[in-house]
């Protein structure tokens, strides 16, 4: 029997970020403020000779994550991993980061590492920013709540409060991170239209994103006609970072997104990643 362990990781949807450049990695990543969800990335580790990644989504399974692979060549090991999520990759729910969290957590345990919480959490980190697959969402999914990290990295400080309303969220299709992270014209309207300060509750939160989306150019104009219905419907909304799509809040705001495609109703995480189970 194959010795194999499991861990889970919670999602990030960012609404709204400034990249902060540092002399080194551990320095260099985002401020700004999104919120933790419930749903995220299951990951089982197993002992093998040489590493493997499998994605499974929706029934699909698809093979590689260059981040993951990254990171367990630069703790040391090799292992197969099977990583399960339910909300689509590469839409602005921070899943690169959550594999990458719920993967380390369960290799160190699997292969008696004995990293600190802080180990797991700067080896994600790591490779979320030279794989351009992220910049805050380790930072932020290391806890629950709406999160706004106040520096780069995962030691900065993060005011984090806890709403009880669900959050709704739809996605049209993929942005991939690295294609906006790597464009210095989208960067550089990013940065000016960063609001310089965290949200007071999930309201400010809504409107802080808002402006900020807007002020960014990220929105497509498919999101566009999301967000102008939910407009319409006095519907709090925003553009998922980074991602084609809207998280909503509010009584109406399942219906509204409805009209546009399926709807994900996620709560608001109250904690960061743990171990599952280890299987001797
Ligand atoms: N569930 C997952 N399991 C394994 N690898 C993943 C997973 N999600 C993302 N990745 C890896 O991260 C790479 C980049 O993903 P990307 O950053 O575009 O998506 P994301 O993290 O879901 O979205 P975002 O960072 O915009 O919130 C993917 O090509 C894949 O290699
Ligand atoms: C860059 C980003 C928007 C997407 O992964 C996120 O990591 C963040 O908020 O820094």
């Amino acid at each position: 029997m194959v010795r194999t362990a499991v861990a889970f990781s919670p999602g990030h949807i960012s609404g709204y970020f400034r990249r902060i450049e540092g002399r080194e990695i551990a320095t260099t990543g985002s401020i700004g403020a999104g919120v933790v969800i419930d749903e995220g990335v299951r990951s089982t580790v197993e002992e093998a000779g040489e590493t493997s990644v499998r994605v499974l989504r929706d029934g699909c399974v698809s093979t590689g994550s260059p981040p993951i692979e990254y990171a367990l060549d630069r703790i040391g090991v090799c292992a197969r991993v099977t990583t399960e999520c339910r909300l689509p990759i590469g839409a602005g729910f921070g899943l690169s980061a959550a594999a990458l969290l719920a993967t380390l957590t369960a290799a160190n345990s699997l292969f008696d590492l004995g990293l600190s919480a802080d180990g797991v959490a700067a080896a994600a980190h790591e490779a979320e920013v030279v794989q351009r697959t992220g910049l805050g969402d380790v930072a932020a999914s290391l806890g629950g709540g709406v999160a706004c990290r106040k520096g780069p990295g995962i030691t900065a400080e993060v005011a984090r409060f806890y709403p009880e309303e669900p959050i709704y969220a739809m996605s049209l299709g993929p942005l991939p991170t690295a294609s906006v992270l790597g464009s210095a014209e989208t960067m550089a309207s990013i940065s000016a239209a960063y609001p310089r300060r965290c949200p007071h509750n999930l309201i400010d939160f809504y409107r802080l994103s808002r402006s900020f989306a807007e002020r960014s150019r990220l929105i497509a104009p498919d999101v566009r006609r999301v967000l102008e219905a939910c407009d319409a419907a006095g519907v709090p909304a925003s553009m998922t970072m980074l991602g084609n799509g809207v998280f909503a809040s509010g009584a109406a705001a399942e219906g509204v997104l409805a009209r546009f495609g399926e709807v994900y109703k996620l709560a608001v995480a109250r904690r960061g990643p743990y171990l599952i189970e280890v299987i001797p």
